[in-house]
């Protein structure tokens, strides 16, 4: 086989005579090939790749890669699969699958002799991830390496789509991502896929729900409807309607663990942990940190959780390398990524579903699920990831209590064995501390943490069946704190808690209902101490300074972002989860600690504050300015007072500009003749408004007198301004008659003598007329021309654009000659 990844050319001219001697031996073995498959029994039992009609090539490649013995889906798969059927494939996972189809595809072309630029595409393999696209393709390379002549290629996206283009126009075999190969189809001009002969979708179900169905759909109208379809998974579909979709034609379910008493491995040892959310991270430290020779693999529900966790433990340095893969990184980082996985031998990886599903990391130890997974099919994918093909495996499920029932239910359901399991009280270690330090230091790992409890809520919201993910049962303020936050961010889809907020703000701010929100704070060591214990504790702490730096903090640092995520007081219709805590706490601290807050009598009194300002007797002063208890100070102009309680607030007293904002603005105010104020709007007595008629009524006279009396001023606009025109109109003829006698003059005068010096006046007097006209300044000295065309005042950005109205205005000037008219003009204006 030639397999190319995209662009790659094609073997050079030198490689020629040694092709067209295969191509000579390929066809001798084909007809002997077609032979053995026509007589080939479906039914038999094979046990080795040697019972089978295979081409000599595959045979060399699965020699190569040391692949001798079936497994049982390929043994009931790959003979069905020669002899041209529909398959419907399911198998556990790590029993071989890929093999079962790609066999199939190489042999059925092979026969078909469908290889070269000319043939065409023969067969397409799809896959729902690039990662497990590459993966299949390397499986086709190392089983296709051995004198097989297909140009294969990989068509994933994350190169240019000219590379693939090229690629794809000369390939046999393509191995592809649904969405990447869907726009081929549809902008690829040269790619031809009438000559199709083979569709393969591995993790079929996948391909088939929701997320890819449209493009699955899309994908098929391209293809010719005369093929054979290969569909495989571990967790397969037999919805008639996805068959009707792909129009397979009497398909064969070929299942190898139906009869099975589990769906799983019977290599896999399966246990699941009771761990309420707040305690998630802390089970998954120790146990990462009691693991420390092995291979983990750890799977979280969203990007955002793969990436905080990795954060906050690379920080705490678990003495194993920790590694990270979400679908929101670069390809390349996601190649590297799984490689570095592949290759170590002692390794905790971090990753979403993204690796769920079809992919072959070796050796695997351990599967730990911290998020529960959506379904039992996602749950059989993940733990797939260990105990492959006849390895051993363990897998560990974090439960949270509220969840345990429904997904046991669900496991059940689907036969996977699952027993609980309980963490050593003495392993357990809580890193709750730790992550809150560290969030309070880093405002960027604080800031992914609000990220990931925001995801993490949101894929529960989002879960089908509430009988496993319940949003109200979770401890979220919980859960929020050992991500090391100082309460849950806003979540909009919250809007249950609106009871909560009620409750809390109808609370006494000293009672006991305080320390109902702490107690997930307070469970971190031995989590079932008790409500009681939990208040008590919560009563007898001493809160530090580090503690209250840290809630400040975390009002500040990423303000706006935090202000859009997390709930303000005065935030009705959604539960008060972080501020009102905090500010609540506060109160309650402000009057524990009332003392420290205390003004020493004699630093300085209320009326010595007071005297520093200029308007101290407009200021009133209520307290005990001795004994040093808060104080209020009523300021003039104030609205609310001001109360002394702190040396803060004391130096607010002595700052004159600080004040000024207490203050109420100044409002304006008319005198009416007997000089005295009234407010520029007055509210008029009610009787007499209301005596007047119905308000709507009021409204639509005053509307309509006010349109009215602007019609009018509109009319009386439009004369004065016929008049002005009129006016201009004459003065121009004028200046035109006069110019005409005075043009007469010069011609009957000859240019030569004199009239050359009048002529160049009057030519002067026409260019000042003309720089008037055209707002020059120039034209402000020019003569009585300038009514002509009044100078356009320059706009200010501020000034409003005045039109002239009358001749009393702006616009209209006057011939003003002598200094006196000046005067004259002057006073006029001004009176
Ligand atoms: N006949 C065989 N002999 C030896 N090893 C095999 C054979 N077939 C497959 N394997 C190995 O078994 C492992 C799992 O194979 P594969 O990835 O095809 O499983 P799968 O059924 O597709 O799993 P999943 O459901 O997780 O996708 C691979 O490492 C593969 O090399």
């Amino acid at each position: 086989m030639a397999p190319q990844t995209t662009g790659r050319a094609r073997p050079t001219k030198s490689k020629k005579p040694q092709r067209t001697n295969k191509r000579k031996r390929d066809d001798v073995d084909v007809e002997a090939l077609e032979s053995a498959v026509s007589e080939l029994d479906p039914k038999a039992t094979y046990t080795t790749f040697a019972h089978l009609p295979l081409s000599e090539p595959t045979r060399e490649g699965l020699k190569s890669a040391h692949f001798s013995t079936l497994t049982d889906i390929q043994a009931k798969a790959i003979p069905l699969a020669l002899k041209g059927r529909d398959i419907l494939g399911a198998a556990k996972t790590g029993s071989g699958k890929t093999l079962a189809f790609l066999i199939p595809v190489l042999e059925n072309l092979h026969r078909a002799q469908c290889i070269g630029g000319d043939a065409g595409l023969g067969a397409m393999v799809i896959s729902p991830t690039r990662e497990l696209a590459i993966q299949i393709f390397e499986v086709l390379r190392t089983i296709g390496r051995k004198g097989h002549l297909f140009a294969a290629g990989l068509v994933i996206g994350g190169k240019s789509l000219k590379e693939e283009q090229d690629a794809l126009a000369r390939m046999n075999i393509v191995v592809c991502t649904p969405g990447r190969i869907l726009q081929h189809l549809s902008q690829t001009a040269a790619f031809n896929v009438d000559n199709l002969r083979m569709l393969v979708l591995d993790e079929a179900d996948r391909i088939l729900d929701m997320g890819f169905s449209r493009d699955l759909d899309a994908i098929i109208e391209y293809l010719p409807a005369e093929r054979q379809t290969l569909l495989f998974s571990a967790t397969q579909t037999k919805k008639v309607g996805d068959l009707a979709r792909l129009s397979l034609r009497e398909p064969e379910y070929v299942s190898v663990h139906e009869a099975a008493t589990a769906a799983t491995p019977a290599t896999l040892q399966q246990n699941y942990v009771l761990t309420p959310i707040p305690e998630k991270l802390d089970t998954l430290w120790s146990f990462i940190t009691s693991s420390k020779k092995s291979k983990i693999l750890v799977f979280l529900s969203s990007g955002k959780q793969v990436r905080f966790v990795y954060e906050a433990f690379r920080h705490m340095q678990p003495g194993i390398p920790l590694l990270h893969l979400h679908g929101r990184q670069k390809q390349t980082a996601r190649l590297d990524i799984t490689d570095r996985f592949r290759r170590a031998q002692h390794s905790c990886l971090f990753a979403t579903d993204v690796v769920a599903r079809g992919i072959d990391f070796p050796a695997v130890d351990w599967v730990v699920q911290v998020d529960c997974p959506e379904d039992a099919d996602t749950y059989i994918h993940r733990v797939g990831r260990t105990a492959r093909y006849e390895r051993e495996g363990r897998a560990v499920l974090f439960l949270d209590p509220s969840e345990e029932e429904g997904m046991l239910k669900r496991l059940e359901q689907k036969r996977v064995p699952i027993e609980r399991i309980s963490v050593r009280g003495k392993k357990q270690i809580s890193v709750k501390k730790q992550v809150q330090s560290m969030c309070f230091q880093d405002p960027q790992l604080k800031y992914l943490g609000q990220k990931a409890f925001a995801s993490y809520t949101r894929s529960l919201h989002v879960q089908k069946g509430r009988e496993v993910f319940d949003l109200q049962k979770y401890d979220l303020e919980g859960f929020a704190a050992s991500l090391g936050l100082p309460g849950a961010p806003r979540i909009k889809f919250l809007k249950a808690d609106a009871e909560e907020v009620k409750r809390r703000k109808n609370a006494p701010r000293m009672g006991p209902e305080v320390d109902d929100d702490v107690s997930a704070d307070s469970d971190d060591e031995e989590g079932e101490g008790g409500v009681e214990r939990v208040k008590t504790e919560k009563k007898n702490s001493v809160r530090t300074k580090y503690d209250r730096m840290f809630e400040r903090k975390n009002q500040d640092v990423l303000a706006e972002h935090y202000a859009k995520m997390v709930k303000t007081d005065g935030d009705a219709g959604g539960e008060d989860v972080d501020m009102s805590r905090l500010d609540g706490e506060q109160a309650v601290d402000d009057d524990l600690f009332d003392v420290k807050r205390r003004i020493p009598a004699g630093e300085g009194s209320p009326a010595q504050s007071l005297s520093d300002i200029d308007d101290v007797d407009e200021a009133s002063v209520t307290g005990d300015p001795a004994t040093g208890t808060s104080r209020t100070v009523h300021l003039a102009g104030a609205k609310d007072p001001l109360i002394i309680d702190s040396k803060r607030r004391e130096k607010l007293l002595k700052s004159k500009k600080k004040l000024l904002k207490l203050k109420d603005k100044g409002s304006r105010v008319v005198f009416d003749e007997e000089g005295l104020p009234h407010q520029v709007y007055e509210m008029q007595d009610d009787e007499a408004f209301r005596s007047k008629g119905a308000a709507e009524e009021q409204r639509r006279q005053y509307v309509n007198a006010e349109a009215e009396r602007v019609r009018e001023q509109d009319g009386r606009d439009k004369v004065l301004a016929k008049e002005k025109k009129r006016e201009k109109r004459e003065k121009r003829k004028e200046r035109e008659r006069a110019a005409e006698e005075g043009t007469g003059a010069e011609e009957g005068g000859g240019d030569e003598v004199g009239g050359g010096l009048e002529g160049g006046e009057d030519a002067m007097a026409n260019f000042l007329a003309d720089a008037q006209a055209s707002g020059s300044d120039m034209g402000e000295e020019a003569d009585g021309d300038v009514e002509e065309q009044p100078p356009k005042k320059q706009k200010k950005w501020f000034q409003k654009d005045v039109r002239p109205d009358s001749d009393d205005e702006v616009g209209a000037e006057r011939n003003i000659g002598t200094f006196d008219e000046l005067e004259a003009e002057a006073a006029r204006l001004l009176a």
